[in-house]
């Protein structure tokens, strides 16, 4: 196990609970010298005993402090769990708020789209951030062992030699063995942790209420069930496999021990027959080839323990020392007010060179100050080209030029303070109306004007201030809000298209962004909602760059550039009249649009 990574979770541990975990080390110690001082002062008070005509004094001070060893004994493994406890708890969040800030520092998409760092992360979320606490807890116990085995075996070896070489020549073999366990259970937590992903997956299908309603109505639940169980079926397999294996070695180990015990009682009781040892001698060597042995199956398990937890945590540092996904620069340039406009230089992208092409040579200006609308059939790369605006991906090929700058030579942070989104799939978040809307821009959480101010824009306002705690109103019914602890009260759940105003108003939170992206902002927005959003938004838009893209060609015919996208490739481009003069694909889908909604016809629908 590299050394390298052993220093981490230590260091980690420092970091964490420097007091805690100093006084869970000196405590551990002592207890591992507690049985060691009990079992010489034992044999002192025998041996004076047996000796003949004992005074009351003679034995008063060592039979004080078997007592004093006796009170500590009982009382340090209390401390010690507290201690234990409490620095696990402290480390914990420590690695946790590690685990997290990394993940949150991947600049891109493509991980949270690869199932093999998935399962990845999955190791370090569940296993991975007890690592460094595990690894103490194993250390400790393990020098406690060392303590115990080293005074005993020293003890054993004054009065017996051959007896303490064969106690810890017996451990030898356990320890090589569960080693070896120790590393067929780590490829095993490897092994299954795409089944552990599926498991967690089908189970929130189960109990999520986002999907309780298809799962009643299709009666899909004893189909993703038995899925489910198929998944629990091959991780217990997999448990099984190893927990057998683990009883057959450690059944030989434990016979092994208990044979080199009996040889050994029989010995010294022979030498204490034959006057070679007194009676408190074999009282000693009895009291210490049990704890020399139980000490070395201790030792022999926080051996195994540091060295699984290690192999663990191994897997916790892949992910938080997991450098960037995209390329970014140490020293990235300024990203400035966009003034002249966003460059897309020959964009060809593909999601992963085993995928087709999605976008294919596209060169598009979008104008600063303007409205550029982006339609297409679905499937035709409209929402690729936005995350690529974000730069959660890179073009495969070609550039994307923020006033002639490379997006990759800009600090991605920077770049995203300077662009909103509301996305088609926008999130729906179990918090406040207020967080909901806030989260857009951290900074309006406590800028209520703002917020007021986006929700009304984004058409919400009105039903928000409806709710029984207004902005404060828990958006979810799984929680309840803490205040309200005493006397629950559940929140509310809005309707598809009063979340989607919400997540408009998350969009337009940020005062002025150098580009707003909507993408199909007002699908579940009634005719009436629609009409006064995008009213709204126009005005909003003014003088603002913004990439509208939308299925409803209604909507989009005031933009000041409509761009039809087809396969990944710009077809058209031009103004709503342009277009239709053109009388191509835009042409046909906007006469087959406006034919739908004007004809009794219901053929005429598309
Ligand atoms: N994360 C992804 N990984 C792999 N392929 C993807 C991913 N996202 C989208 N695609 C593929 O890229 C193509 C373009 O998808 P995209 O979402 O950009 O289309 P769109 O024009 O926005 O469609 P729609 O009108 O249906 O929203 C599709 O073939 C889709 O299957």
């Amino acid at each position: 196990m590299s050394p390298h990574v052993a220093r981490r979770a230590l260091s980690l541990v420092r970091q964490a609970a420097p007091a805690q975990a100093t006084a869970y080390l000196g405590l551990s110690l002592l207890s591992g010298l507690a049985p060691l001082t009990a079992a010489w002062l034992t044999k002192l008070v025998i041996d004076r005993l047996v000796a003949g005509s004992v005074q009351w004094l003679d034995v008063l001070a060592l039979t004080a402090a078997l007592v004093g060893v006796g009170v500590a004994v009982a009382l340090m493994p209390h401390a010690v769990r507290y201690l234990q406890a409490e620095t696990g708890r402290r480390v914990l969040l420590l690695a946790n708020s590690r685990l997290y800030a990394a993940v949150d520092r991947f600049v891109g998409l493509h991980r949270f789209e690869d199932p093999v760092f998935l399962d990845r992360l999955q190791i370090a979320r569940s296993s991975g951030v007890s690592g460094p606490g595990d690894v103490l807890d194993g250390g400790l116990g393990a020098v406690q062992a060392l303590v115990t085995v080293g005074g005993f075996s020293g003890t054993i070896f004054v009065l017996e030699p051959w007896v303490a070489v064969a106690v810890v020549s017996a451990a030898v073999p356990a320890l090589l063995a569960e080693l070896a366990l120790s590393r067929r259970r780590v490829a095993m937590v490897t092994e299954i942790g795409q089944a552990e992903r599926r498991e967690l997956f089908y189970s929130g299908l189960l109990t999520n209420p986002q999907t309780a309603k298809e799962m009643r109505l299709f009666g899909a639940g004893p189909y993703l069930w038995h899925r489910m169980a198929a998944e629990i079926r091959t991780i217990n397999d997999a448990h099984r496999r190893i927990d057998r294996r683990q009883l057959a070695v450690q059944g030989g180990l434990a016979m092994l021990g208990a044979t080199v015990a009996g040889a050994l009682l029989l010995s010294v009781v022979r030498s204490a027959v034959v006057g070679t040892l007194t009676v408190g001698d074999v009282a000693l060597v009895v009291a210490a080839v049990g704890s020399v042995q139980s000490a070395l199956a201790g030792l022999v398990t926080q051996a195994v323990s540091v060295h699984q937890a290690l192999a663990l945590f191994g897997r916790y540092l892949a992910v938080v020392d997991a450098g960037p996904d995209l390329p970014v620069r140490s020293e990235p340039l300024p990203t400035l007010p966009l003034r002249d406009g966003i460059e897309l230089r020959d964009v060809w992208f593909r999601y992963a060179d085993d995928q087709p092409w999605v976008l294919q040579g596209v060169n598009l200006m979008l104008p600063a100050g303007r409205t550029t609308a982006i339609v297409g059939l679905n499937g035709a790369g409209k929402t690729t080209l936005i995350k690529l605006l974000c730069r959660f991906y890179d073009p495969t090929r070609g550039a994307i030029l923020w006033d002639g700058t490379d997006l990759r030579d800009l600090s991605p942070k920077e770049l995203r303070r300077r662009i909103r989104a509301v996305f088609q799939d926008a999130t729906a978040y179990d918090l406040t109306a207020r967080e909901n809307i806030g989260i857009g821009d951290l900074t309006a959480l406590s800028d209520f004007p703002r917020i007021e101010r986006a929700a009304q824009q984004a058409g919400v306002h009105d039903v928000i201030t409806r709710l029984r705690h207004g902005y404060e109103t828990l958006l979810t019914r799984i929680f309840f809000s803490e205040a309200d602890r005493a006397d629950p009260d559940t929140g509310v759940v809005l309707s598809g298209g009063q979340w989607q105003r919400l997540s408009i108003a998350r969009g337009l939170v940020l005062d002025k962004p150098d580009l707003l992206v909507l993408d199909e902002p007002s699908s579940a927005l009634d005719a009436d909602a629609e009409h006064g959003v995008h009213a709204r938004l126009r005005a909003h838009r003014t003088g603002l760059t913004s990439v509208l893209i939308s299925h409803r060609l209604g909507v989009v015919r005031e933009a000041d550039l409509i761009v039809v996208l087809s396969g990944g490739r710009v077809v058209e481009r031009g103004t709503h009249a342009d277009l239709l003069a053109h009388d191509g694909e835009y042409a046909r889908l906007f006469t087959l649009q406006a034919a739908g909604y004007r004809s009794s016809d219901p053929e005429a629908f598309v």
